[in-house]
């Protein structure tokens, strides 16, 4: 039997008095490819930030590729991170954030290689190699040398896309990564991830809004509402039966904004 890549047990997390994930659980198989769809402030990102250990927990337990990332004393409290613990952890995970947080000083090349050079000590020209193979899969190698304020959106986001595979993760996490687009370019960063997935067997974590784009692109789709999912189930469940009325009532509403789901 296959165990679960990840695994959310029960987590809750608040910012001051606002419960954001409230016992939240969930499992993920290796290679699977999610799409968290709900609506806005229903704890979406905040799953993706804890999964990359940018947040920390409040209670619950969470399993990364067999290993607990964080360790809690009996009465449930969080015990004191260990860093390098959580640094390991770090890199089997990589992340695409909306707004791309490239290094804006340095250049694409450069964008690309730092991790691996830092983090893995790797060798220059290792690391350079590997960047082009990377940037060559996101079609931005021609732009090795560009620096992030010459590029546009799509291909600023392209690059983010090769950075966060440069630690060769994985899981991949993606936080709307389209969200700060014009409607040109989206489509660029959805063929990348569209290749992606089926190119590689990566376990791909996707929080967005594109429901056109949840549809194709994903094994299965949990719907989150007020910090816990209400709903999962293969995309045609989900888009086209979905069962609780608060999914259906999300639904509509997206429906009749036009978009497509
Ligand atoms: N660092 C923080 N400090 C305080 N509040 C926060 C912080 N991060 C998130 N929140 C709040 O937690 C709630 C959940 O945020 P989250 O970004 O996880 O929701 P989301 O489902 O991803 O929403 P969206 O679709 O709008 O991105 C929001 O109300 C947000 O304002």
């Amino acid at each position: 039997m296959l165990a679960p890549i990840i695994k959310v047990d029960a987590i809750s997390k608040s910012f001051g008095a606002f419960k954001v994930l409230d016992g939240l659980s969930m499992q993920v198989m290796p290679g699977e490819k999610l799409a968290l769809i709900g609506p806005s402030g229903s704890g979406k990102t905040t799953i993706l930030r804890i999964l990359m250990t940018l947040e920390k927990i409040d209670g619950g337990h969470i399993q990364i590729d067999g290993e607990q990332l964080y360790h809690m004393e009996r009465n449930g409290q969080l015990l004191a991170a260990d860093e390098r613990h959580l640094a390991k952890m770090r890199q089997k995970i990589g992340m695409v954030f909306q707004l791309f947080n490239l290094f804006p000083h340095k250049c694409v090349m450069d964008n690309v290689t730092l991790a691996p050079m830092l983090t893995k000590g790797m060798a220059r020209g290792a690391a350079e190699k590997r960047a082009m193979e990377l940037l060559d899969m996101v079609g931005m190698a021609d732009k090795a040398k560009a620096m992030p304020a010459q590029l546009s959106g799509g291909q600023k986001q392209r690059v983010a896309i090769a950075r966060a595979l440069a630690l060769s993760p994985k899981i991949m996490l993606f936080d709307e990564v389209t969200s700060a687009l014009d409607p040109e370019l989206v489509e660029e960063v959805l063929n990348v991830m569209r290749k992606l997935a089926a190119e590689t067997d990566m376990t791909m974590l996707l929080v967005t809004h594109e429901m056109g784009f949840a549809h194709d692109f994903a094994d299965r789709v949990l719907f989150f509402d007020r910090g816990r999912i209400v709903e999962e189930g293969k995309p045609d469940e989900i888009f086209r039966h979905p069962k609780q009325e608060r999914t259906q009532g999300f639904l509509k509403k997206i429906i009749a904004a036009g978009h497509r789901v």
